[in-house]
């Protein structure tokens, strides 16, 4: 069976490959190395197949899916809860489907923060687009959509991947749309561009979703893109879910160490089996289990930046890689000594990487926030609302294990505000917001305003810093980004993985998810996740 929930003839069996996650990244990968019957390729997800669930295939359903069974819902500091997606397709099967990329300068960083011998695996712009789109099916807009004020570029979009992405039939036709594009303009300077997808997304314009125009919008997730039309066919793709990859076997456990497969056990919203199964690698176990479980498996570099959580690491501290510091009281042998799990930057990286966000800051003006203006149904009738989302925190967060028990969540610290220039990020974007709001022509469809309202009085200049702090501690919520947990860096930053994604000192152990980000781009991140996705099924490719 091509996607089964037994482990009856998985226990026991080799695979040239075992990928542990079916999320985004995870099935992207596991499908483009299954392109080559002669590969078997096995794929661990601890989710169930949800595929016809409406929470997850209707995309007008996004949010009912939080709080559920197919939410990881870990939990943070100060009660903070970071959703994750725990179904087969991961985080896109419950995301919002917004489909953006960040700025050229943005993934060019990649490479500047990589030693310099491997400047040319192409960690940048010119060698991620390709990528982003080849696995993108860009339906251009209608001449509906057009006449809604939907614009693109097409030519930056891919035509004949698997991920559909188009603007929807539920797009809004409302005053309220130009409104808010001349209104920003007006308020800020900042231009109205053709398309966000476009490297400059610095400006102000409308977004195209994950969705599958033709297909009454249904959400085009890892899923439904990349196994869906293969699965009865690719009879060397197997993908095993609710089963929760327990940790990384090794067979040599001497630098380099080399990975002998994985152990997994039966996991259901009711049960967490006693019973340890085991599938063997004879090529490679990819680590895609998402940025806050990846460090779980490794035990490696946390960097939590805002907005990003790393579920991966989990399950490399649980196989012994990570800071010794941490795996010593817990009894587990440290195969990998890589301290940048928890506080290990050292100040001199830091520095650099620092450095890094802030040219791009600075002298790119990548985008700072992102304002997502909501009318038509998703707020009341008579309301116009903006999210505002913060896309550069210096803040950082980690993640680290508790216990040696995989089941039990590890210890999250998102450390939002932990650098105040964040918290002075935040009050000059809703200052701005409320600016925009009083600007014609939007002002002019508003009576006013009811949130925050009179929690923060305007004095006549947006209202005063200490009021919008207090706002925003108070009503501050993740927009659940979480990357860098095992960071593509040099090692002496930090990094976890080098620039074919191998984690440092093992022969045959990638992580292939948004764990990698060395540092956070101004977008949703799954279009990105995608092309990281597609470039390293590529580079796994070269290296057979
Ligand atoms: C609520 C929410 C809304 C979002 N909205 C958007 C949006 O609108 N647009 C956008 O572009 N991005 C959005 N994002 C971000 C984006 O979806 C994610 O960053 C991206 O999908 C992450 O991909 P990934 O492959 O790194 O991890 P995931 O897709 O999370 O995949 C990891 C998979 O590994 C599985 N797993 C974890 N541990 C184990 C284990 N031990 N054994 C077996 N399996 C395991 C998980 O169940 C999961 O399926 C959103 C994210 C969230 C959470």
């Amino acid at each position: 069976t091509p996607v089964t929930s037994s482990p009856n003839g998985i226990d026991g069996t080799p695979y040239d490959y075992i990928v542990i996650g079916g999320g985004t990244a995870g099935l992207t990968v596991a499908a483009r190395l299954s392109e080559d019957p002669a590969i078997s390729v096995l794929v661990v997800e601890a989710g169930a197949d949800n595929r016809d669930n409406p929470e997850v295939f209707d995309i007008y359903e996004f949010t009912v899916a939080y709080g559920g069974p197919l939410d990881w819902q870990y939990s943070a500091e100060e009660g903070r809860v970071i959703d994750q997606g725990k179904t087969l397709g991961g985080c896109s099967s419950i995301n919002g489907g917004m489909w953006t990329r960040g700025s050229v300068a943005q993934y060019d960083a990649w490479t500047a923060l990589l030693e310099e011998s491997e400047a040319h695996v192409g960690w940048n712009w010119d060698g991620m687009l390709p990528y982003m789109r080849k696995s993108e099916n860009f339906n251009p807009p209608t001449p509906d959509q057009l006449a809604k004020g939907a614009t693109s570029i097409p030519a930056v979009h891919g035509s004949s991947g698997p991920v559909h992405s188009s603007f929807s039939h539920g797009m809004y036709g409302g005053p309220q749309q130009p409104a808010f594009l001349a209104a920003a303009t007006n308020a800020s300077g900042v231009v109205h561009c053709l398309d966000l997808s476009a490297g400059h997304p610095n400006c102000v314009t409308m977004s195209p979703q994950s969705i599958d125009y033709n297909d009454n919008d249904r959400r085009s997730s890892s899923a439904e893109a990349y196994l869906t039309p293969v699965e009865n066919t690719r009879t060397n793709w197997v993908t095993l879910t609710q089963h929760l990859v327990t940790k990384i076997l090794w067979a040599k456990t001497k630098i380099p160490l080399v990975a002998s497969g994985i152990e997994f056990a039966t996991y259901t919203n009711t049960t967490n089996g006693t019973t340890r199964y085991t599938a063997h690698a004879r090529r490679e176990v990819i680590l895609a289990a998402g940025a806050i479980r990846v460090r779980v498996i490794l035990c490696v570099a946390q960097i939590f930046q805002l907005n990003r959580t790393h579920p991966d690491p989990a399950i490399l501290q649980l196989s012994g890689i990570g800071d010794a510091a941490l795996l010593r009281p817990l009894n587990i042998t440290t195969l990998i000594d890589l301290k940048t799990a928890g506080n290990a930057h050292s100040a001199k990286a830091l520095e650099v990487i620092f450095k890094a966000q802030a040219d791009i800051m600075l002298k790119d003006k990548a985008p700072m926030v992102e304002m997502y203006y909501i009318t038509g149904p998703d707020v009341a009738s008579n309301e116009i609302a903006t999210n505002l989302w913060q896309l550069l925190p210096f803040s950082r967060g980690r993640v680290a294990i508790v216990s040696t028990d995989p089941f039990e969540y590890p210890d999250i610290h998102v450390n939002y505000f932990n650098v105040s220039f964040d918290l002075d990020v935040q009050v000059a974007g809703l200052k701005l917001v409320r600016k925009i709001f009083k600007t014609p022509p939007l002002s002019d469809l508003s009576t006013g305003e009811t949130v925050p309202g009179a929690a923060v009085p305007d004095d006549g200049a947006g209202g005063a810093d200490a009021d919008w702090q207090a706002y925003v501690r108070q009503n501050f919520g993740s927009v659940l980004h979480p990357v860098g947990t095992a960071a593509m860096m040099r090692r002496g930053l930090g990094g976890v993985v080098d620039a074919h994604l191998k984690v440092y000192d093992t022969r045959n152990v990638r992580v292939v998810d948004a764990s990698v980000f060395p540092t956070q781009i101004s977008a949703h991140l799954s279009a990105t996740v995608y092309g990281v996705a597609e470039k390293a099924a590529d580079l796994i490719k070269a290296a057979q």
